[in-house]
């Protein structure tokens, strides 16, 4: 049977799209696996399947390169919502979208292409809702560490790094480092990903503050490992950024892939994500 799937990156975190309302996928963590190889596969950070929903304009369900399932991708999301407004599946310049991690809500902005008559979708503001910081609802098991994990200092590797802890839907646990680029992230990012006192496991980001507006970011994903992106990660950072007094409430976010600019509206304690989204290439493959 052949399998039409469309792949799309948000600043080079890419990923598989499977539109649902016209494919079937019995197996979404076997497929995850077998389309993220960069070898043997399509070659992706994980797969994306874009369902109907009764709750919502449409569902997402995210699956990491490991066949892990998230709860959220930011990345993911904007593309998600490029893909319905361009392939034709709605005509509203705003939609809802279901993911484990609640409704998330969208609003597109259209760039000079255009596809069958009518200009694409070239950068996505998401609503990602309020950031969680409870230790249990990140979650983040550290019974002295007060109601938020922040500026707490753990030894990872006999080194000391001083993590502030946010869940965006998924687990983040962000670090501030001097020189992010020189950062040994394949050393280190497993150690965090994998340290006990995560229960459900976390994705970390190693933060170089530039400025009371700018920082520089790179994040290990859990089931995915270095990303040029994460959109989550990237919302954590700035609430992290943002709690230690580092940053302002606004704060663009430089990545391996690209900048995002998130805003944390305090009063009403939601966090704002804008940032584009790509098509690479349409295909197909036999399962
Ligand atoms: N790249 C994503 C996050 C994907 C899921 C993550 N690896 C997890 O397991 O929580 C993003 O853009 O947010």
């Amino acid at each position: 049977m052949r399998l039409h799937f469309t792949k799309m990156e948000g600043l080079g975190n890419d990923y598989v799209y499977v539109n649902c309302f016209k494919e079937k996928v019995e197996h979404p963590s076997e497929l995850a696996v077998r389309v993220s190889d960069r070898h043997f596969g399509i070659g992706s950070d994980g797969l994306i399947l874009i369902k109907p929903s009764e709750v919502a304009d449409f569902k997402m369900d995210m699956y990491n390169a490991d066949g892990t399932q998230s709860e959220m991708c930011g990345n993911g999301i904007r593309c998600v919502g490029k893909y319905v407004y361009d392939y034709g599946l709605t005509d509203k310049t705003s939609v809802s979208i279901e993911t484990l991690a609640g409704i998330k809500y969208l609003e597109f902005t259209f760039g000079d292409e255009e596809k069958n008559g009518r200009k694409t979708v070239e950068l996505v503001r998401v609503n990602m809702g309020a950031p969680i910081l409870a230790p249990e609802d990140v979650p983040v098991d550290l019974p002295d560490a007060g109601d938020i994990v922040q500026d707490y200092p753990i030894m990872v590797a006999g080194k000391e790094y001083r993590i502030t802890c946010v869940s965006m839907g998924n687990p983040h646990c962000v670090s501030f480092v001097d020189d992010v680029d020189n950062f040994p992230l394949e050393e280190v990012g497993p150690l965090f990903e994998n340290n006990p006192i995560f229960p459900r496991r976390v994705n970390a980001e190693f933060v170089e503050l530039v400025s009371p507006t700018y920082a520089k970011m790179r994040v290990w994903e859990r089931g995915t490992g270095e990303t040029l992106a994460c959109g989550t990660g990237t919302c954590a950072t700035a609430v992290a950024c943002i709690l230690n007094g580092k940053t302002e409430d606004e704060v663009t976010v430089k990545l391996l892939g690209g900048e995002l600019i998130i805003r944390w509206d305090r009063d009403a304690n939601i966090i704002y994500m804008t940032g584009p989204a790509k098509v690479v290439f349409d295909g197909e493959i036999e399962v």
